[in-house]
């Protein structure tokens, strides 16, 4: 019989859910948008039950639409948006408050206080993060000080944290599993990237119990298996990880120094580097890519805030079009935005500047600015951050970068893709499977459940789609990026 994998991709703006083949092909998507709440300038929550909830709906839709049995299925996995806390009832698994994203800035004024107290290198050294509100921890502090009798009852063991892969996984076992993955414990700013423990000093720091923590397994792993009335079967799920790492593993940048970036409501650049965790001298983060048999690969990261998003908010916000696909004919038909540059600091900034109170604005307006100018710079904000992380990785590598693998959302968009060939000035190559975050969940089911022998034959299944090469003259190149920098140094408070 024909073995087929189920991934779950639970991101910031969708719940995806798709199954691939044993070859790594999408036999079918289910697909459904989930709502973003912002009850507060800076905050942005979910509901943790419509995530549950669309993401089971979409697992057995998928199963319909590709008419397949649960029995077909050999394992699922779970990749999903990093950072994002939950904290739920150790019981009912009923939710205390909302899922605070990783966009939310409301504990910036606390991450102030740590970085005055001199907290910075201690948190830096043990799990290779910056202080900044985007992780988890000090959300997860600030839901136990604020939710009525949250610390007490998190000091009873009545209370179980997550972040959406142990809450979703929580779910889909019926409560008997609380595991993450190493790849997600080291966003939260509570794990301790070179010992692979919780690191028992921060979490005294953070005033977190330990018994609310899930316990960090390999990301092909056993994780347990789905409750008994969710499928027809009980299907085990065997491969957790965050949806950059995943998308750096469907990308199959498992050698030294290979780089992918991701553009989905953020873009996040990740750089493999191999064994032994690198420490970045031009504010990067250092992360875990993916642990495997007891044994962590590292990475360098840059973490944008906000790129597709920028396209949402000129869609939906701003009403300048109807459909994000329109954003490319519009940049298409603009020869020049004439110096206008969006920041789009709408949640502050992140790598390398890391300033959670900037916020974002449009320089350069004149009586001829029109919508046109408008969109096309926000395209451009993409490009232009993602140089700010390229530079900033060039900096700290021996060896240049050459080419950057490209996913996401935003890269069907090919006037981008070349646009951000011209303005890094290296290779853009794009791959036939641009659902790399599932795909690489997908091959760590497979490596799991033994269908994949070897990372060398999952890579063998990578293919390029396009290329994009770079053609700007570096004249024009320098001077577009000028502009950009200028604008960031008029959007940074220096907090
Ligand atoms: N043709 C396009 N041009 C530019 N941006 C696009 C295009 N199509 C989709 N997007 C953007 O891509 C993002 C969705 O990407 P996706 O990878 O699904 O995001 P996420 O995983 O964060 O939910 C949205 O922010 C959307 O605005
Ligand atoms: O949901 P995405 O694809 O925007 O990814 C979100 C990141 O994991 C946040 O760190």
């Amino acid at each position: 019989m024909s073995r087929y994998i189920l991934a779950i991709d639970q991101g910031t703006t969708s719940s995806r859910v798709i199954i691939f083949n044993q070859l790594g092909q999408p036999v079918t998507t289910a697909q459904q948008n989930i709502t973003q709440s912002f009850p507060n300038d800076g905050w942005v929550e979910h509901d943790p039950q419509e995530i549950w909830q669309t993401t089971l709906a979409l697992c057995k839709q998928a199963l319909q639409q590709a008419n397949l049995s649960s029995d077909a299925i050999v394992g699922i996995g779970i990749t999903n948006q990093r950072e994002t806390t939950i904290v739920w009832d150790a019981t009912t698994g009923e939710a205390i408050y909302p899922a605070v994203v990783w966009q939310d800035r409301r504990t910036a004024d606390y991450c102030s206080e740590l970085k005055e107290q001199g907290y910075e290198q201690q948190i830096m050294a043990a799990t290779g993060l910056l202080i900044d509100p985007y992780f988890s921890a000090t959300k997860l502090r600030w839901i136990l000080d604020n939710v009525a009798d949250a610390r007490a009852r998190a000091n009873k063991g009545e209370l179980r944290f997550g972040t959406v892969d142990s809450y979703l996984l929580w779910h889909l076992t019926g409560g008997e599993s609380h595991y993450t993955d190493a790849t997600n414990a080291a966003r939260t700013m509570l794990f301790n990237i070179h010992t692979q423990q919780w690191d028992k000093q921060l979490l005294a720091l953070f005033n977190i119990p330990e018994t609310l923590l899930p316990e960090v397994l390999d990301c092909a792993a056993e994780f347990g298996n789905t409750q008994q009335d969710l499928f027809a079967t009980c299907i085990p799920i065997l491969g957790i990880a965050g949806d950059q790492q995943a998308a750096l593993i469907g990308q199959a940048c498992f050698k030294e120094g290979m780089v992918k970036s991701t553009y989905g409501t953020g873009c996040f650049m990740i750089k493999n580097t191999g064994d032994d965790p690198v420490a970045s001298t031009n504010r990067l983060l250092t992360t875990i890519a993916y642990r495997l048999q007891g044994k962590a690969t590292y990475a360098v990261e840059g973490s944008i805030f906000v790129a597709g998003a920028t396209v949402q908010w000129l869609r939906d916000g701003l009403q300048l079009f109807d459909n994000a696909a329109e954003a490319e004919l519009i940049a298409q038909a603009t020869p020049d935005t004439r110096g206008v540059y969006l920041v789009p600091a709408f949640t502050g900034l992140g790598a390398p500047y890391w300033d959670p109170k900037a916020r974002g604005a449009i320089f350069g307006l004149t009586r001829d600015t029109g919508i046109q100018e408008i969109v096309t710079a926000g395209l451009e904000s993409v490009c232009y951050q993602t140089c700010d992380l390229l530079l900033a990785m060039q900096q700290d590598s021996i060896s240049p970068l050459t080419t950057l693998r490209v996913d996401g959302g935003m890269v069907v968009n090919n006037w981008l893709m070349q646009f951000l060939a011209d303005i890094l000035d290296i290779t853009v190559e794009r791959p036939d499977v641009s659902e790399t975050t599932a795909l690489g969940v997908a091959w760590l089911v497979g490596l799991q459940a033994g269908i994949y022998n070897s990372l060398d034959e999952i890579t063998s299944y990578w293919h390029l789609q396009r290329r994009f090469d770079p053609v700007m003259p570096a004249e024009k190149r320098q001077q577009l990026y000028h502009g950009w920098l200028e604008a960031i140094k008029r959007v940074r408070t220096g907090v």
